[in-house]
């Protein structure tokens, strides 16, 4: 049966085929021919339009909505990117994600400023 979430999981799976083969005239090549530097910036650069959308989006009706769905399409696809030219896997951050599940992001904050305080060994 097929799940709405089908296409993120094809996508991973193209991204990885390019990393292994680097074809030309693909943009996912040329996106990792420049590094992770090249990558960084672009994911830089989609999460600034995707803030910037968000910030638009209130009162622009469908348009808004559309337009915010589209710049956090190209931020996860540019992410997708890093992970694959990194070699690391969708279920990999799914997993990491899974381990998080449960634990309030105030709580593990707080563990990690009680760590700080700990004296060191
Ligand atoms: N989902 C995407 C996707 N989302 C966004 N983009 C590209 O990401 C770029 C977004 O950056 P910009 O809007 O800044 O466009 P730009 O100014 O042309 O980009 P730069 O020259 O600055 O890098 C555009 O070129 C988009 O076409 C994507 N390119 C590819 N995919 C998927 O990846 C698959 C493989 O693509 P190729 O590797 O290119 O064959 C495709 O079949 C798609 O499924």
């Amino acid at each position: 049966m097929s799940h709405p979430l089908d296409p993120l999981v094809r996508l991973m799976q193209t991204l990885q085929e390019r990393a292994e083969l680097r074809p030309a005239g693909s943009y996912t090549t040329k996106l990792m021919e420049g590094g992770a530097t090249k990558i960084g910036s672009k994911i830089r650069e989609e999460a600034d339009e995707l803030i910037e959308a968000a910030q638009e989006f209130s009162g622009n009706g469908d348009e808004g909505r559309e337009h915010f769905v589209y710049e956090a399409g190209d931020l996860i696809y540019h992410t997708l990117v890093m992970l694959a030219y990194r070699g690391v896997d969708l279920s990999e951050v799914a997993s990491e994600l899974a381990r998080r599940e449960g634990t309030s992001g105030l709580v593990e904050k707080a563990s990690r400023d009680d760590k700080k305080d700990e004296p060191k060994q």
